[in-house]
């Protein structure tokens, strides 16, 4: 059982109410023995507890995941469950929402029993057993509070800990202060979970977590603007996979799949590299098989320096260095290396995987895989086609995603795809405001004061800011022969900021050098700390640029940098890169930190109202008529022309035939 029906949350309910039926149960005179296979989730989990007995198949998994909806356990969760296994395993799991396996809740106390036979069966066998016992101790609504001597000290630490990892989430907070009222006697605890309830039940939060849900689930629904879609296409079985490059990306994809049970070849052209890949792997491999206290067979990834091995694989994934030249080359070799049915995938973050296709004698066959850093850890793949693609090839590398663990997005080819085009304008706008008189801390700290995991400036030490400068040279945007100098510099017609390529100039490419818009403990630090040596140089590049500084508040910050991101994802939804603007949500809240609970950005534009957006990009376009970015797209002008309709209609707005394909 997997809790309440969330799509009747926005509807008015039916049937009868959980709460009085879970108390009825409880207080029966007959024992109730729950058995439990499969889930038992949220609403489920409380009707469990409210059973006198719990017996779990060991494959089951029990939890309570209402605050990733936004949401409380209140049908009296919050009250039995810190009666059971005591206050700070309560917290943990009410408010991360996390599963726990039949086993983990047999230590935890959660079940009376594990089996591996039908748990039916098992729990009628143990019925009999009990019929005689009285059921007065099995009331968990009748048990005194486990109240253990620091418990004020534990409240605390979970509120601290709720707001933090919260990020402006109201669930994880008001699951601390429902538990908390478990301590006071069962009937004004179940008073204060409701309270709770119905202050987050109709809450914008929880509404666009649950839009969260829905829309992780809806891009498993992928289709191609030729018609190919999920239902009406096959994916293919991969039985061994290859990882060709075993920098920190091909290492994470390599842990990926053992993880999921896949053969992996993992291959370098270099002794070196191999041994220090086969070293972090195998260390990465280790802690996970400890931490899932999983038996994982260690012997399904083979290093090598040898080609051969690729004759074997039904699938290759190169995570070669970001180099266009280098990876056509090897798409072009491994067309005569591997088996000519071999899915050719790439994992650039921005190369033109249409010309990587061309580079072999299988077009049909090529997709990017996109995996986000550290690739065992984000849940996000942007699956890239072509318009040469085969459905089955777009079909396999979205069904290996999810077998990975991942949500996979189904994106067309275009610069940046989604994630990183989007973002091009968002950096951007960072960049102007440090001219402008910003510092890289006030920008950072509006985008986390909005709920972003990290803001721009400290996500781009973390990435490398020497990723960000190979791109613009390729560009032509810096580099030597680039002209530069100008007052507020302008490449290729628009305002543009070199900020981002003189401070790489200065060796600074952020955590790996110990220094890049931040400063940190040294080489490979994550403190990050204000630089003064940063601050001077904006002073001095201002000066030298006649630039006058001037304040610039909060509202300013977000308003340029998050509205540019959404501009451009009106764009992305303009060229049908995506055929539904809920991709654009999932790749933003999964791939790039945006707060779960504002829905992503294309519903929180819904959500300010897409009138206020356009009107602000109009003002701030006016202001900077020089930055492109600002321009408001045809399609947000459009939408807001026909009444500013709900995110679900947005593509019925979209003229026929403007796909890029
Ligand atoms: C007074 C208040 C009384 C009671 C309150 C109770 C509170 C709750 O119970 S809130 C709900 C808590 N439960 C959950 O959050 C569980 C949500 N579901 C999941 O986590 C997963 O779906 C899963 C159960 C673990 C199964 O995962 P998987 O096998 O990967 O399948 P999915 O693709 O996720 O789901 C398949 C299909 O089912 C739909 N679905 C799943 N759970 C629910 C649900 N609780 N309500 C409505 N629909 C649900 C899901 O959307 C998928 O359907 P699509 O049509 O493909 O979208």
């Amino acid at each position: 059982m997997s809790g309440a029906d969330i799509r009747e949350f926005s509807r008015p309910m039916t049937g009868p109410a959980l709460v009085p039926l879970i108390d009825a149960i409880e207080a029966g005179e007959k024992p109730v023995v729950a058995a439990i296979e499969g889930m038992a989730l949220g609403g489920g989990l409380e009707l469990a507890l409210g059973c006198h007995y719990r017996i779990a198949h060991s494959k089951a998994q029990l939890g309570l995941p209402e605050v990733t909806l936004g949401l409380i356990p209140a049908a009296g969760g919050t009250q039995r469950l810190p009666r059971l296994i005591g206050f700070p395993a309560a917290l943990d799991m009410i408010i991360t929402g996390r599963r726990v396996s039949a086993g983990d809740a047999l230590k935890l106390g959660i079940v009376d029993q594990v089996t591996e036979r039908n748990a039916g069966e098992v729990a009628v066998a143990f019925a009999r057993s009990v019929v005689d016992c009285p059921l007065v101790s099995r009331r968990l609504s009748t048990w005194p509070p486990l109240c253990p001597a620091d418990l004020d000290n534990i409240l605390q630490m979970a509120l601290a800990r709720a707001w933090q990892r919260g990020r402006g989430a109201l669930a994880p907070v008001a699951c601390v202060q429902a538990v908390q009222a478990a301590r006071l006697p069962y009937s004004q605890g179940m008073q204060q979970e409701q309270k709770l309830m119905s202050m987050l039940f109709a809450s914008p939060q929880a509404r666009a977590l649950q839009y969260c849900f829905f829309s992780q689930r809806a891009v498993g629904k992928w289709s191609m603007p030729n018609g190919a879609c999920w239902d009406n296409s096959t994916a293919r079985p991969i039985r061994k996979a290859a990882v060709i490059g075993l920098g920190t990306m091909g290492r994470g994809i390599a842990v990926c799949l053992v993880l999921a049970g896949i053969p992996v070849i993992a291959m370098e052209t270099d002794e070196k590299q191999l041994e220090a890949a086969r070293r972090v792997v195998m260390a990465l491999l280790e802690k996970e098989v400890q931490k899932l206290a999983v038996g994982l067979h260690l012997g399904l990834i083979h290093f090598t320096l040898e080609q051969r091995y690729l004759r074997e694989v039904d699938l290759v994934i190169e995570a070669v260095f970001e180099d266009l030249a280098l990876k056509k080359q090897l798409f072009a070799e491994l067309s005569s290396v591997c088996h000519p049915d071999t899915l050719l995938c790439t994992n650039t973050s921005q190369l033109d995987v249409d010309q990587l296709a061309t580079a072999t004698s299988r077009p049909d066959l090529v997709v990017g895989m996109h995996f986000f850093a550290p690739a065992n850890k984000i849940k996000l793949l942007e699956v890239v086609f072509t318009s040469r693609s085969s459905p089955e090839a777009v079909a396999t590398a979205m069904q290996l995603g999810k077998w990975l663990g991942k949500v996979s997005v189904a994106v067309a080819n275009c610069p940046g795809f989604v994630g990183n085009r989007m973002l091009r304008p968002y950096v951007e706008q960072a960049g102007f405001l440090l001219e402008e008189g910003a510092t890289p801390e006030q920008v950072d700290s509006a985008l986390e004061h909005f709920g972003l995991a990290m803001g721009v400036f400290r996500m781009s030490d973390l990435s490398g800011l020497d990723v960000g400068w190979r791109v613009r040279k390729a560009a032509g945007l810096t580099g030597p022969g680039v002209p530069q100098g100008q007052l507020l510099q302008t490449q290729q017609g628009y305002r543009y900021s070199p900020l981002a390529d003189l401070i790489c100039q200065k060796g600074r490419l952020g955590q790996k050098t110990g220094c890049g818009w931040y400063l940190y403990e040294g080489p490979g630090g994550h403190m990050a700390r204000p630089d003064p040596w940063v601050h001077a140089f904006l002073e001095e590049y201002r000066r030298v640029h006649g630039l006058q500084p001037r304040s610039i508040g909060q509202q300013e910050v977000l308003e340029r940098c998050l509205f540019a991101l959404i501009n451009e994802g009106f764009r992305v939804l303009e060229d049908r890169i995506v055929m539904d603007p809920v991709a654009l949500d999932v790749i933003y809240v999964l791939g790039y930190g945006w707060p779960a609970h504002t829905g992503g950005p294309m519903y929180y534009a819904g959500e300010v109202g897409l009138p206020r957006v356009l009107g602000r990009l109009e003002y701030y376009q006016r202001v900077h008529p020089d930055i492109p970015h600002l321009r408001p797209s045809a399609l947000l002008r459009q939408l807001v022309a026909k009444g500013s309709p709900p995110i679900h209609k947005w593509m019925w707005h979209i003229e026929e035939g403007s796909s890029r394909l």
